[in-house]
């Protein structure tokens, strides 16, 4: 395979029928990176340290320091890794849990990794960075560069750092398009991810299910096979793109959509992401996108409440709307 100077070249990436304008890649001292922080937009962020000292994380090193616990390794037949909540879970809606989720010892998720063959299910390892992890992963982690994110989460006003994930994935393992509601430093660590993120005003666009539904956050849209029947407006989505390598750490803003695919034909990938809560909540108006998010989250979980019954709720809204509002 030609490999381009990047280290990796447009065929291992999964068609898409959008087209995607780039998320600007610029040097940590780049001015521009707080400017665009400010304006909640995303950046990559090229040449900071924050998770330098994870560079040696390669299958050899976790094998011998994660340590003996088990760890979180979910399960797909396919190369999705659909989130859901088994919280939203209710018996007879008929829903499929589109993964398994495992515990499983690093040496066996290992082995399993490197016996991969295209074709088998796929794993992602999903695990909090805390105490549960070996002594020598505790100090690499001791060792981020924390004046770099809690530098950006005082400059930025961020809340609180909620939790770091390390995450290892194989080879075309993808997250579908979801939204979080917390601020972001994604910071990759080995192999190459494509993201592709979309602003909160795309809602209307990305379609997610109700927020009742154990898919809540995660856009209806099967990205491989788009159903413009269902999702007419899917075409008109306007995003951007970027594919992040070791030592580069991209910002997802809060409530922003993301899609994030392993590259296909690359290595097994590292990631540790940085989840911080929002910062206050300052209102002018008109509400910005991601407010209006907030807010019809807000009308859906009151409808909710008071309906009981979901199948009411697009019922009541019509009522509300159609040919009065529209
Ligand atoms: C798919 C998976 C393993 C999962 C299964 C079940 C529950 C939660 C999650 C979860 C949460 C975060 C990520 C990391 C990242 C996407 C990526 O890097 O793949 C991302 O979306 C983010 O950092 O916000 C990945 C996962
Ligand atoms: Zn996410």
């Amino acid at each position: 395979m030609a490999m381009d100077n990047k280290g990796w070249n447009a065929s291992q990436l999964r068609n898409c029928d959008l087209q995607f304008d780039e998320i600007p890649r610029l040097h940590h001292n780049d001015p521009k990176v707080d400017e665009l922080m400010s304006e909640n937009k995303p950046v990559v962020v090229l040449g900071s340290n924050l998770a330098k000292s994870a560079e040696k994380w390669d299958l050899d090193y976790l094998e011998r320091h994660m340590g003996e616990s088990d760890f979180t390794v979910f399960q797909s037949k396919s190369h999705k890794f659909k989130y859901y909540d088994d919280k939203k879970v209710t018996s007879g809606d008929g829903f499929v849990p589109p993964t398994k989720k495992l515990d499983m010892k690093l040496p066996e998720f290992i082995k399993r990794l490197r016996a991969w063959k295209k074709g088998e299910d796929r794993l992602y390892l999903q695990q909090g960075l805390n105490n549960t992890v070996g002594p020598a992963i505790v100090h690499d982690f001791l060792n981020f560069d924390w004046n770099f994110c809690t530098g950006k989460q005082s400059k930025h006003n961020w809340g609180s750092l909620t939790s770091n994930l390390m995450l290892i994935g194989m080879e075309g393992n993808v997250t579908p398009c979801h939204y979080d509601e917390q601020e972001n430093l994604f910071a990759q660590v080995h192999g190459f991810k494509r993201c592709i993120l979309f602003p909160p005003d795309q809602f209307e666009c990305l379609y997610p299910h109700p927020v009742h539904h154990p898919h809540d956050r995660q856009s209806m849209v099967d990205f491989d096979r788009p159903d413009y029947n269902k999702f007419p407006k899917f075409r008109q989505a306007k995003g951007f793109e970027t594919v992040v390598g070791p030592g580069e750490v991209l910002y997802i803003p809060m409530y922003w959509w993301h899609h994030v695919e392993s590259l296909m034909q690359g290595s097994y990938t590292v990631s540790v992401n940085f989840w911080y809560k929002g910062g206050p909540v300052s209102v002018s108006y008109p509400l910005k996108g991601h407010q209006k998010v907030a807010v019809m989250r807000n009308v859906e979980k009151m409808l909710l409440d008071v309906l009981q019954d979901p199948k009411e709720i697009p019922v009541l809204l019509r009522a509300m709307v159609l040919g009065r509002y529209t």
